[in-house]
């Protein structure tokens, strides 16, 4: 749905780190990337001349086989929570979630983060535009996760997005996020989306408050 996640950190000041999962050559990253680039073809393919009906029965063929070996929702729940606490199934930053974008979000040593990306038609709002509801995805996730780079995360109980200027389609863009305060268990973060000529696009202010979900066990 993006541009492959450039996973150097290139662009990024030194010392920056990934703080969410990278690529790797693994099956199942290869098959999510594909599933992706399936989405993207059906919204661009010639819907008179592409054979669709062949299409639909091999996709549902494909959708039959995976659920053939799926566990238990319960047991993969499990397994998806287990480990380090970085996830590779989110919708943001998954890289075994075909519907991720995938975005990959850095530390950086100011104690801030930033993710770079290029949006492309799955997630098109007005004519050529990113969907606002995306921008919205995309900020609260890098703006949690510029929370627990800082130390001190929780659950967003609001999130103020202003809307400053379209944002672009096919362009690179960057995520910005950073912690600004912590009072009690309140959690304020701000961050936003701007082009590469630093155009801010949209902006937003969150309030976090320290409370967790249990990983499922
Ligand atoms: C090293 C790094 C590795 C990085 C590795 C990355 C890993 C990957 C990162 C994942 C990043 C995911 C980022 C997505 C984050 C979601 O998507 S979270 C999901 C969306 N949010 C929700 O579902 C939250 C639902 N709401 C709730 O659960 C609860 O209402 C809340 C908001 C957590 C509040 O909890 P609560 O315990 O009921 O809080 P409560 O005691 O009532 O209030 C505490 C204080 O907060 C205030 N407050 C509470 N709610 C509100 C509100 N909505 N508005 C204003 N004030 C409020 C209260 O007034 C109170 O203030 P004080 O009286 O203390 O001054």
């Amino acid at each position: 749905m993006t541009t492959p996640a450039d996973t150097s950190g290139a662009g990024m000041p030194a010392g920056s780190v990934p703080l969410t999962s990278v690529p790797q050559d693994a099956p199942v990253d290869r098959a999510t990337a594909a599933a992706r680039r399936v989405v993207e073809a059906l919204l661009l393919t010639d819907r008179a001349n592409a054979n669709l009906e062949r299409v639909a029965e091999e996709l549902n063929g494909i959708a039959e086989h995976l659920e053939q070996h799926a566990p238990a929702v319960r047991d993969r729940m499990v397994d998806m929570w287990g480990g380090e606490g970085v996830t590779r199934h989110d919708p943001v930053t998954g890289l075994e979630n075909a519907i991720a974008l995938p975005l990959i979000v850095y530390g950086l040593p100011d104690g801030s983060v930033r993710g770079e990306t290029t949006v492309t038609i799955p997630y098109q709002g007005p004519p050529g535009c990113v969907h606002g509801g995306v921008s919205a995805l995309l900020l609260d996730h890098t703006l949690g996760v510029a929370n627990m780079w800082a130390g001190r995360d929780g659950m967003t109980a609001q999130l103020n997005v202003r809307y400053h200027r379209p944002t672009p389609l096919f362009e690179p863009l960057q995520i910005n996020g950073r912690q600004e305060s912590v009072d009690g268990r309140k959690i304020r973060t701000t961050g936003d989306i701007r082009t590469a000529e630093g155009e801010v696009c949209v902006s937003v202010e969150g309030l976090f408050v320290d409370k967790k979900v249990p990983r499922p066990r």
